[in-house]
This record gives C-alpha cells, structure tokens and sequence, in this order.
C-alpha cells in the first residue's frame, strides 16, 4: 500500500520571518492530516531553522539537491549527504529540472547523487520529465525512460523500493499551467509499467509524485488517479494555507 506523499519545494524563496509564520500556520494542522507523509524542502541554509519550526512535528525536511561527491572536500558551494546524516535530513531532491537545465546536470551525475543518497539511506526525491517540445514532438515517454534508465542502471530496480520519483512535465512547472489529470496518468502509468518490466513488487510500491502548477483547486482531481500518488510543490508550497489544502487533498486521496 502507497502512502502519498507531499513535499514542498521552496527553491530559491523563503527567509527567518517566513519560515516562522508559514510553519507556525501550517504545522499544527498538518498534524491532524492522517494517510500523507509530507515534507518541506527549504534552501539549505535554512534547514536548521526550519527544523526548529519542526521540533516534535511529523512534518520532515528535506534539501532541494546535494553534492555529487560523498564525504568532505574542496567542493565549494556544495553539501554533502554526509552532512545531511549529520543534520538529521531524509530527504534530498535530486535531478530536478532547474538543476539539470540551469546547472547542466547530466543524466549520469543525477544517478551518482541518487547512489550516493541511497548509499546514506537517506531517501533520493528523483525528478524526470519533459520539455514542451519534447512532449510536442511524442518524446515523453522516450525522455522519462532515458532519465529512468541511468538511475537503474546505476542503483538496480530493488532500490526503487527506497526511491520516490517526481514526475513533473518541465512545461507546466511555475506556469500555471498544470498537465491534466489523464495527461498525469498516462505518463504516471508509463514509469510505473517501465519499473513493472523488471521488478513487479517495486513498481507497486514505488511512490511517484506529480509536479507542475500543483494548486488546492486540481490537486485532488490529480492525486486521485490511480498512479500518482501525492505531488512535489513550488510555488504554492509557500502558501501555509494552499500547501495545507493540497495536504488535505492527498490525504483524502484512497490509499493505493
Ligand atoms: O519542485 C516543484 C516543481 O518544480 C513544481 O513547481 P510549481 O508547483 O511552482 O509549478
């Protein structure tokens, strides 16, 4: 059985004062949500103040990407996931579209960070999807197998039991303009029937999270299809209220 999953991804936004009020807002509430797991993925720097906002909530944070390089080093600028054992983080976001498309992060360093998340058992939230025009010119699905196939060549499918995947079409992220339900879960069937192809049970129980415009008034309608199974939010996570609602909507969503 699935249990969805909500993260918030706050990207490059949030500040003290932010994290104080949006939290205090929303974790309260979030606690009296049953059936979701959810997370709030803030820029690192301010993952200890948002931890703090946590203590005692079931509310867990995440990082929005990681160091392809274990342990310590001259890598300047970057964190490594032994620092996030250290912090007391599970979760790490890693290959999403941003990165790959701002920062030039190739197919094959977004599995070595996928290992090495593993590798600290720590959970990797695995972003694939397509551009508009790949989606326009019938790539989709060649594009999520292509991203899905490094990372099971490099972890093996029994990893994906440990893996939540995001897929999140690059076209409808910050624009408002959200893939259909049926759009969602046609590609949402495609990656799980790709996983199903080597391993049934991992399939099965592998989570796979829809972003893109993900808002309180289609995430229901999104989450109850039935291969996507919760969502990975940007801009409205940073809403205390709308985040909460598509909480809400998740955790009403049947368990799959
Ligand atoms: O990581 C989150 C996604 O990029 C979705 O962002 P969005 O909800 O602002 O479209």
């Amino acid at each position: 059985m699935r249990i969805p999953f909500v993260a918030g991804n706050w990207k490059m936004h949030g500040s003290k004062a932010m994290i104080q009020d949006h939290l205090g807002q929303f974790t309260q509430q979030a606690e009296a949500l049953n059936n979701v797991n959810i997370a709030v993925c803030p820029p690192s720097l301010y993952v200890s103040a948002v931890q703090s906002q946590l203590t005692s909530s079931s509310v867990k944070v995440g990082v929005q990407n990681v160091c392809d390089q274990a342990g310590f080093g001259a890598y300047t600028g970057e964190v490594s996931v032994d620092m996030l054992v250290d912090m007391g983080v599970p979760y790490a976001i890693v290959g999403h579209s941003e990165r790959r498309a701002f920062y030039c992060e190739t197919d094959r360093q977004v599995a070595d960070k996928v290992a090495i998340v593993l590798d600290k058992n720590l959970t990797p939230i695995l972003c694939i999807g397509e551009t508009l025009e790949e989606r326009e010119s019938d790539q989709t699905e060649h594009v999520v197998k292509t991203q899905l196939i490094a990372v099971i060549e490099k972890v093996g499918i029994a990893a994906f039991a440990n893996i939540v995947i995001a897929y999140e079409p690059i076209w409808a992220i910050g624009t408002g303009k959200t893939a259909s339900p049926e759009q969602a879960q046609a590609v949402h069937a495609f990656i799980r029937n790709l996983l199903a192809q080597h391993d049934t049970a991992v399939a099965q129980q592998v989570v796979i999270q829809y972003g893109g415009s993900v808002k309180p008034d289609n995430a229901a309608a999104l989450f109850a299809q039935p291969d996507i199974d919760g969502g990975l939010i940007g801009g409205a996570s940073l809403d205390p209220m709308d985040f909460l609602a598509i909480c809400k909507a998740a955790s009403q969503s049947c368990l799959k």
